[in-house]
Formats: structure tokens, C-alpha cells, sequence
């Protein structure tokens, strides 16, 4: 299967992006902004959830009402640190959604990344995994995370990031051709030390302010 890639360009989403790439923005604003937009990121990557009818009463009369169908569980996966800025968006709109944590670091000098945690539900082979990131750069760290997510055989698996890098497209694509990835926007390149360019600088960093 081929993935598919799906640009998110609604206009709330462009705007609030412009303002987190800013390198004035505070910490506090940067991490308000991800959460306002991880809301309209999940809307968007949750669109093709199957529905069924139940039979509801208004306070007026009986009617048959949509309502999410019980067999599609989710569980969201954050990629640490930054994924955690998604996570607490996205989990405002599906609150009983499960968590899996996976801990990733990028060694600076080599790209690589280093797992120091991973912790995901026991009943995630009934599930469908929603993996968050901000960051698609060089694709390691998303590529990893996969591929250890994948051994926990989720029912499916879609990679949700704020911004990407067409490296880190093409990697994550030509090793995950299964998962779709969704996206705000795509930049140019990736500098010499793995930073995408304009990017918006360390996503970790400026979510809490460690830098
Ligand atoms: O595509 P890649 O080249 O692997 O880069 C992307 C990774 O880099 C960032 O994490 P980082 O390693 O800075 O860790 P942090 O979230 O703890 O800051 C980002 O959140 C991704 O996980
Ligand atoms: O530009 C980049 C690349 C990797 N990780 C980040 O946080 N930002
Ligand atoms: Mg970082």
C-alpha cells in the first residue's frame, strides 16, 4: 500500500502556525498554540471514524442518533518530549482515548535516536494508534517509533506531526509505506544539523522552555 500524505491547510491551522514559528513567541503562547492546534489536527485525522445509530429521546422525541462505534478504540501515542504538546490537545477532544508513551531523543551528532521509555496499553491490539510528533526532520525518530509501535500490533497506525521535512517524507514513506502521516505543512530542507528549515526551531525546547 502506498501512504498517504495529507497536507492539513485550513486557514485557523496556517495562522496559528505562523505565529508558533515566530522565534518571539513565548513558551507559553507556543504551547497554547500547538494545543489549539492539535484540536483541528485531531478533527481532521479522526474524519473517517465509523459511526453507528442508537436510539436516543430528546426532550421533544425518540430518534435514531450517531454516535461513535464502540468497536474503534483509540490509543494515542506520544513521541517524547515534544509529542506531548499534541497529546494534551488531542486528548481534550477524545477524552477516553488510551495513552502509550514512547521516549526518544535525537543524539545531536548522529541523528540517531535513543529510546529511554516505552510504555503503551495492554489491550492495544484491539486499538487503532494515532502516533504524535510536531517534528518530521530527518525521519528517524518517527521511523523508530513505528517500527516498535508496529510489534505491539495495533489494529492500525496513522503519524500526525505539525511540521515535515520532504527527507523525512520520503524516508518515513519508503520504510512505513502502511501508515499515512498528517501534516500542517512541509518546509524546505533540513540544515546541516537535522533542523528543518524555516522550521520552527527545537519543538521540545520551546514547548518547555528549556532552552
Ligand atoms: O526526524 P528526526 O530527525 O528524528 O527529528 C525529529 C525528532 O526531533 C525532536 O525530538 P528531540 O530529539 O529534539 O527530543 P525532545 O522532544 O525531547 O526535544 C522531535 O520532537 C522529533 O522527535
Ligand atoms: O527542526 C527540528 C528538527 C528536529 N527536531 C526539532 O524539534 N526541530
Ligand atoms: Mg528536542
Amino acid at each position: 500500500m502506498q501512504n498517504q500524505v495529507t497536507i492539513i491547510e485550513h486557514p485557523l491551522i496556517q495562522h496559528k502556525l505562523t505565529l508558533m514559528r515566530k522565534a518571539e513567541t513565548s513558551t507559553t503562547k507556543f504551547r497554547n498554540l500547538l494545543k489549539e492546534i492539535s484540536l483541528l489536527l485531531a478533527y481532521e485525522v479522526t474524519r473517517d471514524l465509523p459511526l453507528k445509530y442508537e436510539q436516543i429521546k430528546t426532550p421533544l422525541a425518540p430518534m435514531d442518533a450517531p454516535v461513535l462505534a464502540p468497536d474503534k478504540k483509540l490509543v494515542l501515542v506520544s513521541i517524547m518530549r515534544a509529542g506531548q504538546g499534541i497529546l494534551d490537545g488531542m486528548l481534550e477532544l477524545m477524552p477516553s482515548a488510551r495513552v502509550g508513551h514512547i521516549g526518544l531523543y535525537r543524539d545531536p551528532k548522529t541523528l540517531i535516536p535513543v529510546e529511554y521509555y516505552f510504555k503503551v496499553p495492554q489491550d492495544v491490539e484491539q486499538r487503532d494508534m494515532i502516533v504524535v510528533d510536531p517534528m518530521l526532520a530527518t525521519g528517524n525518530s518517527a521511523v523508530a517509533a513505528v517500527e516498535r509501535l508496529k510489534s505491539t500490533n495495533p489494529l492500525s497506525i496513522r503519524f500526525v506531526c505539525l511540521l515535515a521535512a520532504p527527507e523525512g517524507i520520503k524516508h518515513f514513506c519508503e520504510t512505513h509505506t502502511d501508515v499515512p502521516i498528517y501534516a500542517a505543512a512541509i518546509d524546505d530542507y533540513l540544515d546541516e544539523h537535522g533542523y528543518i528549515i524555516p522550521g520552527l526551531g527545537d519543538a521540545g525546547d520551546r514547548l518547555f522552555g528549556t532552552k
